[in-house]
C-alpha cells in the first residue's frame, strides 16, 4: 500500500495544525515516522535490520500525547491501536491476551484498507447498481431507449420514492431495522457488516429507490472487491506501518518508592514481561495469518508522577529510545487550545450552534476568562490538562444549548462576565467542582 511521505519539517507542521505547543514529541514522531520511509528503501538484507526506535512520552493527562500519536497515524494513513497498559492487569498476572493488541491492529488496518478500496471501486458500483434500478424499474427486455428515459428520470432524483421489487443480499430495513455493522451515529464496522452480508442468502424485497440505490451499491462494490487481496495487504500494512500506543505504562511500573517488584507488583512486572516480546519483534497468529511486530512502531505512554522511566524492566527500557517530555498545558496554551486548532473547541460550538442558525461569537475577554479559569481549576482541583476545557465550556453554553431551537436567527455574543459570574464561581464550590467542572 502506498503511504504518503512528508519530510520531519512537513510533518510538524502538519500536527501543528492540531495541536499546540509540544515541539519536541512533534519532532520525535516525526523522525520516527521518515524513518519508516527510510527504511522501506533499503535493500532487502538492510531492510530486515533495520527495527523502528520505539518512543517514550512522559507528561501529564491531556496534554496531548495521545492525540500527536492519533494525528500521526492518520496522517501516515496508519493503522493505529490505543491501548491501556493496565488493561492487562484486570485478571491478575496472566491478565489478558498481550497478543490481543496485534489481533486489533490487523482489524483496524483490515477497516482501513477495505474503506480505502470501496472508495477506489465507488464509481464503477453505483453504474452497475443503477443499471440494476433500471432493469428492475422497466424489465430487462426494454427497449434502449425506455431504459434511457428512466436513467434520466433516475439521475433527476424523480424516482426516489417510488418502490422496487429487487433482490438484495441483506434484510431491508423494515421499521427502522439496522443494517449489520451500521452502529448508531453511523459508524460503520466493515468486518461486522461483510460477515452480516456473507451469511445471508438473497431475498427479493419491496423497497423505496433511495433506499434501495444503497443496498445494491454496497453489494456491488462488496462484489467487486477481493477479500483476500485486502487481507493480506491489511495484514502488510499493519505490519509495516502499524502504531501502536500503550498508554499508562508507568501503571505498570514498580514504583521506587516501594522498593523494585515485591508482593502487588509481580504482575505489573508481569505485564511488561508480556509486552517485551511484541515490542523486540515476534510472529504474533492471527486468524488472518502470522503477523510480524518487528517493524511496528510502539508509542508508550505515561505521566510518570510515582514512577520513573528506569523503574521499567531493562529491556523495555532499551526498547523505548527514544524519551520525550510533554510539558503540562499553562493557562496560555490552554487558551491557544481554545481558538487555534483548526477544529479547536470553540470552533466545534459555533459550527454546532450555526446548525440552529444562531451565530455565536466570544468576546476576547471570554476566551482569556475561560483559559483563566480552567487553569485555576486544573491547579486547584486537579491537573487533568485541556480535557478540562471541555467541561467548563459546556457548563458555560449550557443554557444556549438547550434553548438554541427557539433562538434561530438571532446572533448571541458571550461576555467576559458570562464566564466569571455563571461558571467561575461553581469551581469555588469545594468538592462540587469535581463532579461538576
Ligand atoms: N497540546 C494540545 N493541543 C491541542 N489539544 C490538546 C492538547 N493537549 C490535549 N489536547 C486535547 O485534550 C484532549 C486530551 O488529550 P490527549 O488524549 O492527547 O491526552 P493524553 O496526554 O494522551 O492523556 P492521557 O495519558 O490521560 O490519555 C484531546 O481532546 C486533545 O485534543
Amino acid at each position: 500500500m502506498e503511504i504518503p511521505t512528508f519530510s520531519p519539517r512537513e510533518i510538524v507542521s502538519e500536527l501543528d495544525r492540531f495541536i499546540v505547543g509540544q515541539a519536541d514529541a512533534k519532532r520525535a514522531v516525526a523522525i520516527a515516522m521518515r524513518n519508516r520511509w527510510r527504511r522501506s528503501r533499503l535493500s532487502a538484507g538492510m531492510r530486515e535490520e533495520v527495527v523502528p526506535k520505539n518512543i517514550l512520552m512522559i507528561g501529564p493527562t491531556g496534554c496531548g500525547k495521545t492525540e500527536i500519536a492519533r494525528r500521526l497515524a492518520k496522517l501516515a494513513q496508519a493503522p493505529f491501536l490505543k491501548i491501556e497498559a493496565t488493561k492487562f492487569t484486570e485478571v491478575g498476572y496472566v491478565g489478558r491476551d498481550v497478543d490481543s493488541i496485534i489481533r486489533d491492529l490487523v482489524e483496524a488496518s483490515i477497516v482501513m484498507v477495505r474503506e480505502l478500496k470501496r472508495h477506489e471501486v465507488k464509481a464503477k458500483a453505483e453504474q452497475i447498481a443503477e443499471d440494476r434500478l433500471v432493469e428492475a424499474l422497466v424489465g430487462q427486455g426494454a427497449s434502449a431507449e425506455t431504459k434511457n428515459k428512466f436513467r434520466t428520470m433516475l439521475r433527476d432524483g424523480q424516482l426516489e420514492d417510488k418502490e422496487i421489487e429487487i433482490s438484495v443480499v441483506e434484510a431491508a430495513p423494515s421499521g427502522g431495522g439496522e443494517m449489520p455493522g451500521v452502529m448508531p451515529g453511523n459508524v460503520i464496522n466493515f468486518g461486522e457488516m461483510m460477515k452480516g452480508f456473507m451469511n445471508r442468502s438473497p431475498q427479493q424485497r419491496r423497497l423505496k429507490i433511495s433506499v434501495a440505490r444503497t443496498y445494491l451499491e454496497r453489494e456491488e462494490a462488496d462484489k467487486l472487491l477481493d477479500n483476500e487481496a485486502i487481507t493480506q495487504e491489511a495484514v502488510s500494512h499493519a505490519q509495516n506501518n502499524g502504531i501502536v500506543f500503550i498508554d499508562e505504562i508507568d501503571k505498570v511500573c514498580a514504583r521506587s518508592s516501594e522498593g523494585g517488584s515485591r508482593g502487588g507488583d509481580v504482575s505489573r512486572e508481569g505485564v511488561q514481561r508480556d509486552l517485551l516480546p511484541l515490542i523486540e519483534g515476534t510472529t504474533v497468529s492471527t486468524k488472518y495469518g502470522p503477523v510480524k511486530t518487528d517493524h511496528i512502531l510502539f508509542i508508550a505512554s505515561g505521566a510518570f508522577h510515582l514512577a520513573n522511566p528506569s523503574d521499567l524492566l531493562p529491556e523495555l527500557q532499551g526498547r523505548l529510545p527514544i524519551r520525550v517530555e510533554l510539558q503540562p498545558l499553562s493557562r496560555e496554551d490552554l487558551r491557544r487550545i481554545l481558538t487555534e486548532p483548526e477544529h479547536s473547541l470553540l470552533k466545534q460550538y459555533i459550527a454546532l450552534m450555526q446548525t440552529e442558525g444562531i451565530s455565536l461569537t466570544f468576546e476576547d475577554g471570554a476566551v482569556d476568562a475561560l483559559a483563566d479559569l480552567a487553569a485555576d481549576i486544573n491547579e486547584r482541583v486537579e491537573n487533568i490538562g485541556a480535557r478540562r476545557l471541555a467541561t467548563v465550556l459546556e457548563k458555560l453554553l449550557e443554557e444556549i444549548s438547550f434553548s438554541a431551537p427557539d433562538r434561530s436567527g438571532e446572533k448571541i455574543s458571550v461576555p467576559a462576565s458570562q464566564v466569571t459570574e455563571k461558571v467561575a464561581p461553581l469551581a469555588k464550590k469545594g468538592d462540587l467542582s469535581r463532579f461538576i467542572l
